[in-house]
């Protein structure tokens, strides 16, 4: 069975809570061990510690560490005293603590204490205090102990970026198995939908659909840029938008497709810039509107060349640098079944064309370097 998912999946296995939902945000309290006791008439050192430790592991999610210890309390155990059997007392027992996959650990202040990205990767969050020793008095030290919050982010393979009520569940539930709440009014969606994707090659591909971006998320408007996290390790965009535009509510103005794009430019740029390099595929939907067509045409080429549009916006909606995207689609989730087919197609191709590109990358990297350490073997040194 799991062989099986693995080669679904491009030869890794689908992690659990792209399938199962998920908690993506845990706090729990650790403790690293005390040292022993040093033993001073014979200058001897008590045992450091141990450590609390996260592990990564694929194959597990949130909701299955606070299963596997409800008090959500992870305390290593103390060094040992030296005594006349042990002059060296034997450190305590670290705990290991086992994390998903993609787990970022932050201690209350929001200080980041490191991250887990593979299998089996280790990270001591909570130190043991060294044992007694005769610069410390003898006196074994308390370990490091706080709470920490377990901050899970999605790595699925597509993210599904908009403004609330484009049609992001609609597209994720024709293109996949997924049924997430799909209704017709802002924020239906508020947290993570996840849809695997099956290609008629068996192939699968992992989609993250993300609760509505609203104008002002930075400053915590809406659902603010909480689940923005999640697209930061996603390889490839869809950013969805509803031809009609969009109001929040009488009192807001009505924005239009093209004022959605720029202002989700805008908002995904104040999270972080760097999510404008990742590819990206601009979709518009609710081409069954109404005039659909005639609007999509006024806007394409600007959408194409967002740049050349900024200087009709007011300096706080303007971005710094335009959304590039590798292709635009007009699509309706609702009722085009050939538009969900290229949606799909153009997905598997876009994320096959930048893994190849990748690949060759990585490949052109790996020749420089065995070039430059022959070189450096015959002659001068390269640096
Ligand atoms: N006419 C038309 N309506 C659509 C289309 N796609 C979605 N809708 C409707 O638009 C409304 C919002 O759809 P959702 O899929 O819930 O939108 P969303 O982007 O997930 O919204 P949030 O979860 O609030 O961010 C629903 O009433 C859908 O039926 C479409 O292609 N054409
Ligand atoms: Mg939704």
């Amino acid at each position: 069975m799991v062989y099986i998912s693995k080669l679904l999946h491009g030869g890794k296995p689908i992690r659990r809570y792209l399938r199962n939902g998920f908690t993506d945000s845990l706090r729990v309290y650790v403790r690293g061990g005390t040292g022993g006791n040093g033993l001073p008439k014979f200058g001897g050192v008590g045992g450091q510690g141990g450590n609390v430790v996260v592990v990564g592991k694929e194959s597990i999610t949130l909701d299955d560490v606070v299963r596997s210890n409800k008090s959500k309390r992870y305390l290593a155990g103390n060094g040992t005293c030296s005594s006349h059997n042990f002059i060296l007392g034997p450190p305590g027992e670290s705990v290991k603590l086992q994390v998903p996959v993609g787990v970022s650990v932050f201690t209350d202040e929001g200080k980041k204490l490191g991250e887990i990205n593979k299998e089996n990767e280790e990270l001591i969050i909570a130190k043991g205090g060294p044992g007694g020793h005769p610069r410390n008095g003898f006196l074994g030290i308390k370990g490091q102990c706080y709470s920490v919050r377990l901050d899970l982010k999605l790595i699925a393979d597509v993210g599904l970026v908009g403004f609330p009520n484009a049609g992001k569940s609609t597209l994720l539930k024709a293109i996949s198995h997924a049924k997430p709440k799909i209704a017709n009014y802002p924020f239906t969606t508020v947290r993570p939908n996840i849809g695997i994707v099956t290609y008629k090659d068996l192939r699968q591909i992992s989609v993250a659909d993300l609760p509505g971006l609203i104008e002002g998320a930075h400053v915590n408007r809406g659902m603010g840029h909480e689940f923005l996290k999640h697209v930061e390790r996603t390889q490839l965009l869809l950013i969805m938008a509803d031809i009609n535009g969009f109001q929040l509510s009488h009192q807001y103005p009505h924005r239009s497709c093209l004022d959605t794009i720029v202002l989700l430019n805008k908002e995904l740029e104040l999270y972080n810039p760097e999510l404008l390099n990742k590819p990206k595929l601009m979709v518009i939907n609710k081409m069954d509107s109404i005039s659909g067509f005639q609007k999509f045409f006024e806007i394409r080429d600007k959408i194409l060349n967002l740049g050349d549009v900024f200087y009709e916006y007011p300096d706080e909606m303007k971005p710094e640098k335009p959304l590039i995207f590798d292709d635009v689609l007009a699509i309706s989730a609702k009722e085009g079944i050939n538009d969900i087919n290229l949606v799909k197609e153009k997905i598997r191709h876009l994320l096959d064309v930048y893994a190849e590109a990748k690949k060759e990358k990585e490949t052109e990297k790996s020749e420089f370097l065995s070039i430059r350490e022959s070189l450096n073997e015959k002659g001068p040194k390269l640096v």
